[in-house]
């Protein structure tokens, strides 16, 4: 499933037309859903429909006729000026004998609820003038509001803020990104009938969804043992990050993996899980990591100061590696990459600007193209971590649908390194280990969702994550 922008939108329902797929078809399917989803959602409540004059007003109106078929209680203010389908839709409508009011007549009236048909992905420049008040006068009216495909006037200032809002055909980055997200309410994605060949679009970023990530999922063979399943040698610990690497320890056992070793500073007061195997060194060196039995490392995870020398023993073990927080130097990033090492980098923006030498602010405002520079700049595969995460290699891109702010404590990067390595060492490219433990890690962030939790109960969560994944149990959000 891809993530569309507003002109990605507007070429593939230019590309369903080119192979024969009638747009009125489109909209009136759009108008069918819309309706629908609105009045599951508000049964029983008189409804008004608010309609611009593009295409979006078109679906408005659609949805409008398609109530009244059904019997319902709607009114419809709509701009002046149609063409073409939304045109059509409006003779439509009209044909049913419903009067459709001039949009300047609209006053709120408590009790109804409002469908905003106003614009969708058509906005060029954000709202002035009477738009930006009528906006207002929505926003200010207390009405439930029911968005068709895009709450009016993202993704600018002034918008609607809506309850629910119909995507229509594909998620767009509004329904995906904070802050419009939050403005769009509950999402639901409707499937309007668009021939599959005019949304695929190889070039748009990748939505991770359970369909696909369920196939990535390392299989358990009957004869497995705790040395074919992936083993994970975890490199960090410094005097006040000592949890650091005992979190990621754990959280690659949680995600599976069959043996992890903790290598740590001797004099770090490092805890590993009982379940790991020790390895405490005297200073960072190949050999000292040597002794560790591993397909995958993680490294850097609360490494202190010492990062680059514990990344540079690590190298010498030329084993697929993932490089978080003390190890995210640019020298230490093009020494993996430049020694053919199949690396995974999982930068917050702070570390991702560090990297790029921008700010946090910069890369946290335009993720897509942070993660999308960093992996052309080092050849190796991002992880940009945020709200959500943004993954990317070689000109490819994917965005994480899970996870949630509570996981917005210390320590919760820390478990997605060892769930990452967990799958590295299973034998999973990074490309394939980086989507599904991004993925599993904001799923067990969603079975417990609540402000609090802490990183080892988000661990600890991931394998009934994992079950659900593998059971076909999980519902994204847009459903
Ligand atoms: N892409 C698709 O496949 C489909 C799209 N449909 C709908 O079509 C929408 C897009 O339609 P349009 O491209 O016609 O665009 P919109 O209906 O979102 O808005 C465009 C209209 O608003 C005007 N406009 C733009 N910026 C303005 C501003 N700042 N102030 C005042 N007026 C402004 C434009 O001149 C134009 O008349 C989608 O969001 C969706 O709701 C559906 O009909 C179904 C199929
Ligand atoms: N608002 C949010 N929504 C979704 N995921 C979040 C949110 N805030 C944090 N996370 C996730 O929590 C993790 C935090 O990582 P990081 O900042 O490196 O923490 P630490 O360094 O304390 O371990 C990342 O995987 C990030 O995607
Ligand atoms: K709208």
């Amino acid at each position: 499933m891809r993530l569309f922008t507003a002109e990605a939108m507007r070429l593939a329902d230019q590309k369903a037309t080119q192979i024969g797929y009638p747009s009125l078809l489109l909209m009136d399917t759009a108008g069918r859903k819309v309706a629908r989803a609105l009045l599951q959602a508000y049964p029983n409540r008189r409804v008004v429909v608010l309609c611009g004059k593009g295409n979006n007003g078109g679906d408005g109106l659609a949805a409008a006729r398609w109530m009244r078929v059904w019997g319902c209680e709607v009114e419809v203010y709509a701009a002046e000026g149609q063409q073409g389908d939304a045109k059509a839709m409006r003779q439509a409508l009209e044909s049913h004998k419903l009067t459709i009011r001039p949009l300047t007549d609209w006053q709120p009236t408590p009790g109804t609820v409002l469908l905003d048909a106003l614009f969708g992905t058509g906005l060029n420049r954000p709202l002035q003038g009477f738009y930006a008040d009528l906006v207002g006068k929505i926003n200010q009216s207390g009405l439930s509001v029911v968005a068709a495909d895009l709450p009016s006037g993202l993704p600018y200032v002034p918008h609607v803020e809506a309850d629910l809002t119909v995507a229509l055909a594909a998620l767009k980055l509004e329904h995906v990104f904070y802050p419009h997200r939050a403005a769009c309410g509950k999402i639901l994605l409707a499937e309007i009938g668009m021939p599959p060949e005019a949304l695929a679009d190889e070039s748009l970023p990748e939505l991770l969804t359970p369909q696909a990530l369920h196939a990535l999922l390392p299989p358990r063979p009957g004869n497995a043992h705790k040395g074919n399943v992936g083993r994970v040698l975890v490199v960090g610990g410094y005097p006040s990050y000592t949890g650091a690497p005992a979190l990621s320890a754990i959280a690659a056992y949680r995600a599976g993996a069959g043996l992890v070793t903790v290598a740590y500073p001797q004099e770090a007061a490092v805890v590993p899980p009982l379940e790991a195997v020790r390895l405490p060194v005297a200073g960072w060196s190949h050999a000292a990591l040597k002794p560790a039995k591993a397909e995958a490392v993680a490294v850097g995870m609360g490494a202190g100061p010492s990062g680059k020398e514990a990344a540079k023993a690590v190298l010498e073990l030329g084993l697929p590696t993932l490089l978080d927080a003390d190890a995210l130097h640019s020298e230490t990033v093009e020494e993996f990459a430049g020694a053919g090492i199949p690396t995974v980098i999982t930068p917050h923006p702070g570390e991702a600007a560090r990297l790029l030498q921008s700010s946090a602010q910069e890369v946290a405002q335009a993720p897509l193209e942070a993660a999308r520079t960093l992996a052309e700049r080092f050849a190796v595969t991002v992880v940009l971590k945020g709200g959500p995460t943004v993954i990317a290699e070689n000109g490819r891109l994917a965005v994480n649908t899970t996870g949630n702010p509570a996981m917005a404590t210390g320590g919760m990067g820390d478990v997605l390194s060892g769930v990452i390595g967990a799958f590295l060492a299973a034998g999973l490219a990074p490309w394939d280990a980086a989507r599904l433990g991004v993925y599993l890690h904001g799923l067990a962030g969603d079975l417990l969702a609540r402000v609090g939790m802490l990183a080892h109960e988000l661990a600890d969560a991931l394998p009934q994550a994992r079950k659900q994944l593998a059971q076909g149990q999980v519902r994204p959000y847009w459903h």
